[in-house]
């Protein structure tokens, strides 16, 4: 089992940043996400993971050994591209073994792993086929298979279900998941997908303009996003500015907002007078019992199955709450509570 070390990383073309100081520890056997916007520097950062591409300064590790300098072909890492990269004159089997051959496996060995990734891909009925007989997502499915057979120390993956449909796409995440964790394989997984990246990672790295907003687990991402970007970035978030007016209590802080004075609890003091603060849409409760109570004008409401999507708007500020139940039309006044441990404090105002 081989971590992987991200040490100060730095990547310039010609005059464009495209990453700036990138810093990550992943742990072995962990599966870490890099999430964010096109042209954020994912690719590029697992570029530079697999060899493919030298950073302009920064330091990469895989299992304790500097290999920011080494050949992609010398790392045991193994790397699946959205562009399914198949050779096209050889079958699906022969792709899939196209690796272990080179590996100097033996045949027993090689058949057994070819049959293993076929059934957990289904691909069983195209091993003979080649690859232009394939439909995208078979082509995929195989462009993956090869990544696993080889189950090297660390698997990388660009995008790797793009091309899948959204059933599919459900399945292979699980398998992915499944062959990595039994095999106890370091993994790192691109996607600008955030419910792809929150269902199937141990850590999630949220990239923005070429730098790290933040890492955390899914959970902790959702429920504690240290920025702005961050908070709508995962989910739907209600982002606002607000004023620190000062600490009630250890922990309870005074805000002064556009909603009024609000109360958000926090063990960590905000960073700075003028900050964001941000809370998720089903915080808010309608006829809850807490005492911190916004009143606000309905502007729209989205009835999506099991809860409803209310617009609301005070004095020109406009949030949305997600309720179960409700019975009320636009133009009508609405009150709801908002408790303290759920409005997050985010960065300095700029
Ligand atoms: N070889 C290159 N020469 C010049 N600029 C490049 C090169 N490779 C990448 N870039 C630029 O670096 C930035 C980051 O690109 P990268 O492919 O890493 O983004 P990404 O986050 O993977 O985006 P996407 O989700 O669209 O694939 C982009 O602005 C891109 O145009």
């Amino acid at each position: 089992m081989s971590g992987v070390f991200i040490r100060n990383v730095h990547m310039r073309f010609g005059r464009f940043v495209a990453l700036e100081d990138v810093s990550l520890s992943v742990a072995p056997g962990e599966f870490v996400t890099l999430l964010g916007p096109s042209g954020c520097g994912k690719t590029t950062l697992l570029k530079i993971i697999s060899g493919f591409t030298v950073p302009t300064s920064g330091h990469i590790e895989i299992g304790g050994e500097d290999v920011t300098q080494v050949p992609p072909e010398k790392r045991d890492t193994a790397l699946c591209f959205q562009s399914y990269a198949l050779f096209p004159h050889l079958s699906v089997n022969d792709n899939l073994e196209f690796g272990l051959l080179n590996k100097g496996m033996a045949r027993g060995e090689r058949g057994q792993r070819i049959d293993e990734v076929a059934a957990q891909l289904a691909l069983e009925l195209q091993l003979a086929k080649l690859p232009n007989q394939l439909s995208g997502g078979q082509q995929q499915r195989v462009s993956l298979g090869r990544a696993l057979a080889m189950r090297p120390k660390v698997l990388l993956f660009d995008e790797p279900l793009s091309n899948l449909d959204a059933k599919l796409r459900d399945q292979v995440r699980i398998e992915i998941r499944r062959i990595q964790k039994s095999h106890a394989l370091t993994a790192i997984y691109v996607t600008h997908d955030q419910a792809e990246a929150l269902a199937m990672s141990d850590r999630v790295v949220v990239m923005n303009a070429g730098r790290v907003e933040q890492v955390a687990t899914p959970e902790e991402l959702y429920h504690a996003p240290r920025t702005s970007f961050v908070a709508d970035f995962i989910g739907n978030a209600n982002v606002i500015d607000a004023a620190v007016l000062g600490e009630d209590k250890p922990g309870l802080w005074r805000l002064q907002t556009e909603l009024g004075q609000l109360q958000a609890r926090s063990a960590a003091p905000p960073r700075a007078k003028e900050i964001r603060i941000c809370w998720r849409p089903e915080a808010a409760e309608l006829d809850g019992t807490e005492a911190q109570s916004i009143e606000a004008r309905l502007t729209h409401r989205s009835f999506q199955g099991h809860y409803t999507d209310l617009f609301l708007d005070k004095e020109g500020c406009e949030f949305r709450i997600l309720v179960p139940q409700v019975h009320a039309d636009v133009g009508d006044l609405l009150r709801f509570t908002l408790a303290p441990e759920k409005i997050v404090l985010l960065e300095p105002v700029a």
